[in-house]
């Protein structure tokens, strides 16, 4: 017996899932058409032995006839070994082709999904800031790991099950014309009367299917918000109050399974049960037909194999269609990401920046707003230069603008209106990579990543030596508690820096960005306290960084403002003051208020 013939004997749950609605849209599987066709020698080595396979498992049907009639009846047991050598050896020859054929698609679906992983990975990393902030990162993971695993399946099984059960639907129904076209025809006939009511049913199921996939959704996105947030959780006291929610969604999940599993249930006995029905009923029929003598006993035998051969292809071809329905919704998501053109791009004549690097930066009368012109601007006419050297602090409310005036200068964002200068040329017109390796860039909350210390000092400059390393770790004070860890610059630091200190975090960072050696250096000062010693050290390890460098640093720190050139006061959008610390606060105004608000004093001061 066949592969197919045997699934669907032996396996009453698959023809369930026989029939599905048609699919609507699979017209989004085109796209990975492109993606399949990079490997066309493994392509045409797949569909060769799919041939192969396909054809052998056919012939074996008709021996089978001619063992029955030419050695069973006609009591010729030489007969019976010719055709069981010769079945054992076509059987050999499907079974290598039909091996053959799972290796090459497998290996086929495998490198579509590491294609796409990759393409749609380069891609989400060239896409501007602005993207990330319309999407949840959750989803785009969900998209890169869910449906890239799901294409997968589609290729390496779902496709190849598809192509070979048409080639087998095909061969056996010709088969089973040549063998008895009356029989075929009685066959014909009867199987609306088994397919209409499995369909009105399976219809109804699927409907049950998608609520329990929803109820699934629903508890998994509950479970990561709150094992993500398990410092809060216990820091509430909400153990309780959470578990018994996930408990009551996770009941509501049971019950809507077991729901369809009981109708599933109905849905499997119709099938067993109609299906036998017929198979007696055509049993029946083409005994009375050999009695007859219009068929032969071994044709009846013939004719039931490749009944059953096609019908379990249906099954198959049915199943499929289901499940390709739903890849082609993944393959739809993924390429959406691919179709997103980023919007800040390299200029198509990139100017160069001088070397050695002058190291100013300059904003000419800048407006910005986030989504647009349209919408409330976040800056408003906002200008200033920095010279070489210089350090210059923004200061203001929160909102003011500040994080913004940071982000517009590595061009995360694009201004509105006006413009930005490095080194006296618009950073329009600068290669991007070019413009973001002049700054090494210190965020108020640095991100560490799951891997090594050095591994993550090494961000700032890959392929640096372990001496740059070192040597950078020590200007930033790392050296003093690496020394400590088990494993130095190995040591792990796992997933967001969780084994080390606010403290130490920045100091990570600084390392980081002293290794970039970058010209320009933007500091987003952080604002949470830390204690006397370790702000010590955050200090000690930042003036190492500021040698020699033009500043640009949101200023929380009062030794901060103390040492910069220029202090640029923001509110609403607007710089509404400007000047050294000492000229500001002898205004009074505006500053002199934020001062005493806002800044921590350094305990030097
Ligand atoms: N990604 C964003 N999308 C839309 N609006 C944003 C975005 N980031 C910031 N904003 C808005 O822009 C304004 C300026 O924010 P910005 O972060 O630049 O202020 P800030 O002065 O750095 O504040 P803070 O000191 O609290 O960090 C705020 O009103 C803020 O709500």
């Amino acid at each position: 017996m066949t592969d197919q013939a045997v699934s669907a004997a032996s396996d009453p749950d698959k023809i369930v899932s026989e029939v599905q609605d048609a699919p609507r849209q699979i017209q989004p599987l085109r796209r990975l058409l492109p993606f399949l066709l990079r490997y066309p020698v493994r392509l045409s080595l797949t569909v060769f032995f799919l041939l192969i396979s396909a054809t052998t498992s056919l012939a074996i049907p008709a021996l089978l006839g001619g063992a029955i009639d030419e050695g069973f009846v006609a009591q010729n047991i030489d007969m019976v070994g010719q055709y069981g050598w010769l079945i054992i050896g076509i059987a050999a020859i499907m079974a290598i082709a039909s091996g053959a054929r799972f290796y090459f698609i497998s290996v086929i679906g495998e490198r579509v999904v590491a294609d796409l992983r990759h393409d749609v990975f380069a891609h989400l990393l060239k896409l501007e800031t602005g993207y990330f902030d319309r999407h949840r990162v959750g989803e785009l993971t969900s998209r890169l790991n869910g449906d890239t695993v799901s294409i997968r399946n589609a290729v390496g099984s779902s496709f190849s099950l598809a192509l070979r059960s048409l080639v087998t639907i095909i061969g056996a129904l010709t088969m089973m014309i040549l063998t008895s076209p009356v029989l075929t025809l009685a066959v014909v006939v009867a199987l609306p009367a088994i397919l209409i009511p499995v369909m009105a049913y399976a219809r109804r199921l699927r409907g049950m299917s998608r609520k329990t996939q929803d109820a699934l959704a629903d508890l998994s996105a509950m479970a990561t918000e709150m094992l993500g947030a398990n410092r809060t959780v216990k820091a509430f006291t909400q153990e309780d109050v959470q578990s018994v929610h996930y408990s009551q969604s996770s009941e509501a999940s049971y019950r809507a399974e077991v729901k369809r599993l009981g109708a599933r249930a109905v849905l499997v006995g119709m099938v067993i049960f109609l299906g036998t029905a017929a198979l007696v009923g055509l049993v029946w029929w083409g005994a009375r037909s050999v009695f007859e003598g219009t068929v032969t006993a071994g044709q009846l035998a013939q004719f039931l194999v490749y009944a059953l051969m096609a019908s379990g292809a249906l099954t198959n071809v049915s199943e499929v269609l289901g499940t390709l329905q739903s890849v082609a919704g993944a393959t739809e998501r993924l390429t959406e990401i691919l179709d997103t053109e980023p919007v800040i791009v390299d200029p198509a004549r990139p100017v160069p920046l001088p070397t050695p690097a002058l190291g100013t930066v300059a904003f000419d009368r800048v407006s910005f707003a986030y989504g647009g012109a349209g919408n409330e601007p976040v800056l408003r006419d906002v200008s200033f230069a920095v010279g070489k050297g210089e350090t210059v602090a923004l200061v203001g409310p929160s909102g003011s603008g500040k994080s913004t005036t940071l982000s517009l200068l590595q061009r995360f964002y694009d201004v509105t209106a006006g413009s930005i200068l490095v080194d006296g040329i618009d950073i329009r017109n600068l290669a991007l990579r070019d413009l973001r390796q002049r700054f090494a860039y210190v965020e108020q909350e640095p991100v560490i990543f799951a891997g090594t210390i050095a591994d993550n000092i090494r961000f700032g400059k890959p392929g640096a030596g372990m001496d740059e390393v070192v040597a950078a770790a020590r200007a930033a004070l790392v050296d003093d508690f690496v020394a400590d860890m088990p494993k130095g610059y190995d040591t792990m630091v796992g997933e967001r820096g969780v084994m080390l200190s606010g403290g130490q975090k920045q100091r990570l960072a600084i390392a980081r960005a002293i290794l970039k050696n970058a010209p320009i250096l933007l500091l987003d000062e952080a604002t949470s306290a830390l204690d006397a010693q370790s702000e010590r050290l955050v200090q000690k390890a930042l003036e190492h960084l500021m040698e020699g460098r033009t500043t640009l640093v949101i200023a929380h720190r009062l030794a901060t403002i103390r040492d910069a050139n220029t202090i640029l006061v923001l509110d609403g959008g607007e710089i509404i003051d400007q000047g050294t610390h000492d000229q500001l606060v002898a205004k009074g105004g505006r500053y002199a208020e934020l001062a005493k608000l806002q800044f921590r004093p350094d305990e030097a001061l």
